[in-house]
């Protein structure tokens, strides 16, 4: 999914990005947003306007499109003096501003292949096109005949985000009711115009809220949201395109973009009651990573990219014969208990740490979430493993630590060592989040005559499922500020333990993990 080769900044590395979009005065959608979203990303943003709207949170009541050919002369203005890296073109109010778009998008074509694009001449720019027809309060933006014309814009650009309706328009089908009828117009829209296609899940019904790079041959990549429950999606559709065009030209990859791109705006999306702007549908908070100290979106600091970093791993352990038979029911009885025994013993230097992270953690909602872990860790988890395993109250399983037992502990150990907050906090994070994704399908397996059905339970419960977004959540905050060697040793951290959490599953009863100890068993060195 790279562009084209070498598209992207000089050596400033901060792109030049071009909206060609419509005025918004309110300031949540169109050119404003626009230049908010570029600001937001890293880029240098400027703005050519092809209507002025008069609009605010609740909705349009006019628009002024001022003659095509002006647009042209500020397109050609620019484009004389500034390279451009990337274009975003939203709104475009009727079908001689469109023509004229598509005009000038072809003369950049053709001057770049007469420089002799890939031999080190001029490159043309990436260019997203959001086919904007409708706002979200409803009312109309682009004139009778638009969609035949935008139709015939997107052979010349790279990347096209309608939402479900416009995607609809564009097919000629019916609004698809559901994400698989929405990727299958996607698809078709790309096959048939030789565009990427960006489906967007903003007006699904539902709590999910999933977008998907779209190709002729069906899904790149699809990136999974859970909905944020606010009203204020205004210009959602605007800030999320000149975000991707941004972030395209800073990473040279749609995928890596959409990742970074799809974070950034849940955060402005979370952050948007903050803003103080209208009755209708307010604004997203362009600003709020960096107004908290995150800076930019940074590819290194996003947990998205850790995750899709141990893809590897995850597949790993999804292949265990272990986790296949935990699923079915089929695990041997010998074979759940010692995992358990071993788990007890993890668990209960794991709530330590936890109880470390409590410590260190730079705040009071930081401490209380590390310290209701621990608890939780030393409470529920704990019930569970004494009733499986028939212990008496605070007693451990009489069983010495397995090799792999005592490696992973000692690797949390030593994070909680190093006295640094974030390496302790991603260390923490895969028992969290792996087992919420494990404990997700094997969920799917559960029934009432399930042997291990109470253990399934746990893993996949809405509570373990908010505790794993919290751990996130503080975990990504902390990338968000660290400085590159700590956030490089955050990584290591995640992926070490995500490698332990593999061999965790993989281990079974050895005659050295047998032996009976007198008394409550340590758990490892040092705890
Ligand atoms: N409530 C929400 N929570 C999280 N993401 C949202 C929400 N509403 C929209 N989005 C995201 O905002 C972007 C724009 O989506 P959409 O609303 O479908 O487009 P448009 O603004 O063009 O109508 C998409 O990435 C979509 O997933
Ligand atoms: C000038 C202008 N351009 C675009 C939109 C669409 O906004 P949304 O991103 O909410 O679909 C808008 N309301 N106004």
């Amino acid at each position: 999914m790279s562009g084209r080769p070498g598209t992207g900044p000089e050596a400033s590395g901060i792109p030049n990005v071009l909206s060609i979009a419509g005025s918004d005065p309110s300031g949540g959608a169109g050119i404003q947003a626009d230049l908010k979203s570029i600001a937001a990303c890293g880029g240098y943003g400027m703005a050519a306007i092809t209507a002025l709207t008069a609009q605010n949170t609740r909705g349009v009541t006019g628009v002024h499109t001022p003659p095509a050919a002006f647009l042209t002369e500020q397109l050609e203005s620019v484009a004389a003096d500034v390279r451009l890296d990337a274009v975003k073109i939203g709104m475009l109010a009727n079908v001689e501003v469109i023509r004229a778009v598509g005009a000038w998008l072809e003369g950049l074509r053709a001057q770049a292949s007469a420089a002799g694009c890939g031999d080190g001449g001029a490159r043309p720019p990436a260019i997203v096109l959001d086919p904007v027809l409708v706002a979200t309060s409803g009312d109309r933006l682009s004139g009778s005949g638009s969609v035949a014309a935008l139709r015939r814009l997107l052979p010349l650009v790279d990347l096209a985000t309608p939402n479900l309706p416009e995607l609809a328009a564009l097919c000629g089908r019916p609004v698809a009711t559901d994400w698989a009828g929405a990727l299958e117009q996607a698809r078709e829209l790309s096959a048939g115009y030789g565009v990427l296609v960006l489906a967007k899940g903003g007006h699904l019904a539902g709590k999910e809220c999933p977008d998907a790079l779209v190709g002729p041959e069906g899904v790149l990549l699809e990136v999974p949201g859970e909905r944020v429950d606010t009203p204020n999606t205004h210009g959602t559709g605007c800030s999320l395109s000149s975000a991707l065009a941004t972030l395209f030209a800073r990473t040279g990859d749609w995928a890596r973009a959409l990742v970074l791109a799809k974070a950034w705006l849940r955060g402005a999306l979370e952050a948007s009651g903050q803003l103080e702007v209208g009755g209708g549908h307010g604004p997203v908070h362009h600003f709020a990573a960096l107004w908290s100290g995150a800076g930019v979106p940074r590819e290194e600091a996003s947990l998205d990219t850790w995750w899709n970093g141990i893809a590897d791993l995850r597949e790993s352990i999804d292949g265990l014969g272990f986790i296949r038979q935990l699923r079915e029911g089929t695990l041997a009885r010998a074979d759940f208990e010692h995992y358990l025994a071993q788990d007890a013993l993890y668990l209960q230097t794991y709530g330590r740490v936890l109880s470390q992270a409590s410590a260190l953690a730079p705040d009071l909602a930081a401490q209380r979430f590390w310290a209701q872990s621990a608890h939780g860790c030393m409470v529920s988890e704990r019930t569970l493993h004494q009733g499986r395993l028939e212990l008496a109250d605070g007693a451990l399983p009489a069983v010495v630590p397995s090799a792999t037992t005592t490696g992973y502990l000692n690797h949390l150990q030593a994070a909680a060592a190093s006295g640094s907050y974030p390496v302790l906090a991603a260390a923490l994070l895969p028992c969290f989040w792996l087992y919420r994704d494990i404990g997700a399908r094997l969920a799917a397996g559960n029934r009432p005559d399930h042997p291990y059905a109470d253990w399934l339970a746990m893993y996949s419960s809405p509570e373990f499922d908010e505790a794993t977004r919290q751990a996130i959540g503080w975990v990504q905050a902390a990338a968000n500020t660290a400085r590159p060697a700590e956030l490089a040793a955050m990584r290591t951290a995640f992926r070490e333990s995500s490698r332990w959490e593999l061999e965790f599953f993989d281990q079974r009863p050895e005659a050295a993990t047998r032996a009976a100890v007198p008394g409550p068993a340590t758990a490892a060195r040092g705890s």
